[in-house]
């Protein structure tokens, strides 16, 4: 497999302060990855550093062989880093349709793809963007990043807030994207045993720092470590 993304000894934060200190991690095309963690450990700060938002102190990021430290963030994401944030970041005066269009880029996901993947949307794709249920909202957010054509789709806490039927549905969703469309993806969530199922690869940060780094399998199995890792003290 060919590496898509690497991040060598990155050490970045805001301003002087460091909310993410000496963080490595490689991953090919296809791969995913669960980032976990307690609150507050720099899982987002990880995803926003990615995209370029934070401060590099020290270390590199690679992006399909290319650093990329010094790449402005709009050019982080046309060139295949899709970021779906956690504020889902919806427009009162969009339609749903119409959040997919304004950002389509030319590749394999277009509106057809998209309502083959998310029929609901498809069904509420005259509904404005605030006419829709917060898994609606979340489904426009992953929808909205794919038709850019990614290559690889960082989630930032896809489930937070969402009744557990639609965390099914979206599950299912995301699944597919991972397994049978085969998409690169992270996936930052507090719901640690559902990530782990969607994944094949976990990272656990604490402090900034990378505590674990495993198969996803293998922490999903060991349920003690897991608790010990991510549950609140
Ligand atoms: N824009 C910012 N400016 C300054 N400090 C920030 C900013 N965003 C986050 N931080 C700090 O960086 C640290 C890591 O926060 P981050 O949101 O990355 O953690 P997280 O693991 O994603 O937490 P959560 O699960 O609560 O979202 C925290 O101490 C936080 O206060």
């Amino acid at each position: 497999m060919t590496e898509l993304l690497a991040v060598e000894r990155v050490t970045a934060g805001y301003g002087e302060s460091v909310v993410l200190e000496d963080v490595s991690f490689a991953l090919d095309e296809g791969d995913s990855l669960a980032l976990l963690g307690r609150n507050g450990v720099g899982k987002t700060s990880l995803l926003t550093t990615l995209m370029g938002l934070t401060r590099l102190h020290k270390g590199a990021i690679r992006w399909a062989g290319k650093d990329i430290a010094r790449v402005a963030p709009y050019k982080r994401a046309r060139a295949g880093l899709g970021w779906v944030p956690q504020e889902r970041h919806m427009y009162p005066s969009l339609t749903v349709e119409e959040h997919l269009t304004v950002v389509a880029r030319p590749g394999r996901w277009d509106v057809k793809k998209i309502y083959e993947v998310f029929p609901r949307l498809q069904e509420r794709r005259t509904n404005m963007g605030n006419q829709l249920s917060g898994g609606e909202q979340q489904m426009v957010a992953i929808a909205r990043a794919l038709m850019t054509n990614p290559r690889m789709l960082l989630l930032d806490e896809p489930m937070e807030g969402l009744a557990p039927i639609i965390v099914q549905e979206l599950l299912g969703v995301i699944r597919k994207l991972v397994q049978d469309e085969g998409l690169s993806v992270i996936v930052v969530e507090q719901h640690a045993r559902l990530a782990l199922s969607l994944t094949q690869r976990a990272i656990v940060l604490d402090r900034g720092c990378i505590v674990h780094d495993s198969d996803s399998r293998e922490l999903l199995d060991d349920g003690a470590k897991l608790d010990r890792l991510v549950s609140v003290a």
